[in-house]
């Protein structure tokens, strides 16, 4: 691994300095080799799996590595926490992929820091496996993600509500750069490093930004916000509920970070909503839109300073792109929406199919991704168009009918839907099912899951068996914050 580290440039104010804490009996449980490729991680090291285990468990670090935990803030449920920071992980430093990109590679699980507060440093092995699986479905499925390279048990309890075994995840991600971030040093009214932050995001993600000023700011912040539409729109296009979109959970980058208490949609309803601590539903499904916005006015409300002394003219500067946001997240939504229908415009013909379509979905607690499976088998397979005629009624005729009146050929609405609408998904109860045998040490289905999570666009030889949703609708399903 040749490391090329810049954020440990930075002022010494940005990370503390600290090493992984060491694990009593590490062992390699997963490995990325496609991610490890891609990382340019020699074939001698990925064959070593003692010495992966030693490496990605934080008990010996690479060469070149210089573990720091991160400073940041952020907004908690609506709440401002000015000191957050990694309190369990650690990035070891950056690579250079074999796309050119500069990635960072951080440890989670691997010991407490300064920012631990009263953390144990440490993290599960269930939800370490969950980050893994579900970063490897959402990378397939073709959404902005981090990515999980391995995942070391540790060979040691954590204490939860119950003892479980322990786990460190690596992470690879193109930043860890997160809105709190911003915020933390905002916050303290720490300009300098304010600026030189902002100066480091657009240089690593938005080279392209060449304004200067507060416009340069101004940029800076219109990008993020079209990376975090993008992002969004990718989650409600394949049923994705995150879960806890704090503002420190959102990435600069516009990837999806931490899967904590993440979940996947089955029957179709904006309420949808699985985490055991989101009681007042802030981060239900259909609000995804809304809170990526708001997350954006906190953004903008840290960069403020930067762009006018006077908070009143940096404002009436900031607020035309924070409004702009819902106009611009409608047209990217209805755009894809309107591919899951086969459509290639989003014009008001459609936007009313898919608005009915939604409602008829929602009002029949119909499966979300079977739905557009099945809509794109109707296209030349009676059986499913006559089901789907008693389910939907006028308007499956109605969509048939737009097809036709806006010349788009079978063949060619079929190929965008089949590109569009997944064939499978990381369904919760599929997830729990593979959890539980690594919790039983039982010998698991990971490998056939992971299979088919990273094709699923395509039918293989198991697909059918993770297409159903479980037979109780999920209705019981809870997750948590992934400690
Ligand atoms: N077991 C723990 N020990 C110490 N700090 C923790 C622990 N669990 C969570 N934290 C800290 O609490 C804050 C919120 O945690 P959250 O679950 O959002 O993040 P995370 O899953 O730890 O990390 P990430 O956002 O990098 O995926 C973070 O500052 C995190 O470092
Ligand atoms: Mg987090």
């Amino acid at each position: 691994m040749k490391f090329s580290n810049t954020y440990n440039q930075l002022d010494a104010v940005f990370f503390q300095p600290v090493a992984p804490t060491p694990v009593r009996q590490p062992e390699l449980l997963l490995w990325n080799t496609s991610l490890a490729n891609e990382l340019n991680i020699a074939p001698e090291l990925q064959n070593n799996s003692a010495l992966l285990a030693q490496y990605f468990s934080g008990n010996q670090l690479p060469v070149g590595a210089e573990p720091i935990a991160q400073a940041y803030a952020g907004h908690q449920f609506g709440h401002f926490n000015p000191q957050l920071g990694d309190g369990r992980a650690h990035l070891l430093g950056e690579l250079i992929n074999n796309n050119g990109q500069r990635v960072d590679i951080a440890l989670k699980g691997s010991g407490p820091t300064a920012f631990s507060r009263q953390g144990d440093g440490r993290c599960a092995l269930g939800p370490a496996v969950r980050e893994f699986i579900m970063s490897e479905a959402m990378a397939a499925l073709g959404v902005p993600t981090t990515r999980c390279l391995a995942v070391v048990k540790t060979g040691e309890l954590v204490f939860r509500e119950q003892a479980k075994m322990g786990a460190v995840v690596t992470r690879i991600a193109t930043s860890h750069l997160r809105v709190g971030t911003f915020q933390y040093f905002s916050a303290q009214g720490n300009l300098d490093a304010l600026a030189s932050l902002t100066e480091y995001a657009i240089n690593r993600h938005y080279s392209e930004i060449t304004s200067i000023g507060s416009q340069r700011i101004i940029d800076f912040l219109q990008a993020v916000i079209y990376k975090q539409i993008t992002l969004v729109v990718a989650w409600s296009r394949v049923g994705f509920i995150h879960g806890v979109m704090n503002t420190d959970n959102t990435a600069i980058s516009g990837e999806t970070i931490d899967f904590g208490p993440c979940a996947m949609m089955n029957h179709y309803h904006l309420g949808t909503v699985f985490s055991s601590i989101d009681r007042n539903s802030r981060y239900a499904f259909g609000n995804q839109g809304r809170i990526a916005q708001w997350n954006m006015a906190r953004l903008a409300e840290a960069l403020l300073p930067l762009i006018n002394e006077d908070q009143a003219q940096a404002v009436a500067l900031v607020e035309p792109l924070i409004m702009k946001f819902s106009e611009q997240y409608q047209a990217a939504f209805y755009q894809m929406m309107a591919n899951k229908l086969g459509c290639t415009d989003s014009n008001d013909a459609v936007k009313a199919l898919v608005d009915q379509l939604l409602i008829l979905m929602q009002e029949q607690a119909l499966d979300y991704t079977n739905t557009f499976i099945a809509l794109q088998l109707s296209l030349d397979d009676d059986t499913h168009a006559n089901k789907l005629k008693t389910q939907l009624g006028d308007w499956y005729q109605a969509w048939r009918d737009y097809l036709v009146s806006s010349s788009t050929a079978t063949d060619s609405a079929s190929a965008l839907m089949t590109r569009t609408n997944p064939l499978v998904i990381p369904r919760n109860h599929n997830v729990e099912a593979v959890l539980a045998q690594f919790e039983q040490q039982q010998t698991t289905d990971i490998n056939e899951f992971l299979t088919i999570l990273r094709d699923p666009y395509h039918a293989l030889d198991s697909t059918a068996k993770y297409q159903l949703p479980p037979s109780d609708g999920d209705s019981h399903y809870r997750t948590f914050c992934g400690t």
